[in-house]
């Protein structure tokens, strides 16, 4: 028998919000929700993320941020806000692979592109957190360099550090998505 992914479980969203974070005018198509409660499957995947992203001295933001973007949806450069995320951001890919392209704020012929393959990981930080704008292409503009990239829906799983100078947040209060 064929197993099944553990991320799987987020599937179907049971209650998927539109949260107005800061970020949600960028992002097209999509629906999102904030969970902090996983299968321990999951939990055993995030805390590999979590590893791999964040330092020991960093805190996160209690809440994972889950976004799910239609085949036709895309996201806008914006850089997070520094009001809700410190200085790292790590994002799993899930389904579709996509690209996501980084333009320096300040010098905008500075720029790179990213292929975010499914189940892949990318960390943004420091510099790259807050110089750089960060987006992911719509269909029509997909492309790897000359590698078309069609997009299908892609889900995201994104954790964040807290800003520096706030201290772990209430229990049972939700974080501002991010
Ligand atoms: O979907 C992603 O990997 C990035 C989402 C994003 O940029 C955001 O929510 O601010
Ligand atoms: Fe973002």
């Amino acid at each position: 028998m064929q197993e099944t992914s553990p991320w799987l479980c987020i599937l179907p969203f049971p209650t998927l919000v539109s949260l107005s974070s800061p970020q949600s005018a960028a992002i097209h198509g999509f629906r999102e929700t904030e969970k902090s409660r996983w299968s321990e499957a999951s939990r055993a995947i995030l805390q590999r993320v979590q590893a791999a992203a964040f330092g020991p001295g960093q805190t996160l933001l209690s809440s994972v941020h889950v976004l799910d973007l239609e085949p036709r949806g895309y996201i806008k450069p914006h850089v997070d806000s520094i009001k809700f995320c410190g200085t790292t951001i790590a994002g799993l890919s899930l389904l579709s692979p996509s690209v996501m392209r980084l333009v320096h704020t300040q010098e905008p012929g500075e720029w790179l592109e990213l292929l975010l393959e499914p189940c892949s990981l990318y960390i943004l930080r420091d510099s790259a957190r807050y110089d750089f704008s960060h987006e992911i292409l719509r269909d029509e503009e997909s492309f790897f360099g000359k590698l078309r990239v069609p997009r299908g829906r892609r889900i995201s799983v994104i954790c964040r550090s807290l800003p520096e100078g706030l201290g772990p947040e209430e229990p049972g209060q939700p974080p501002p998505a991010c």
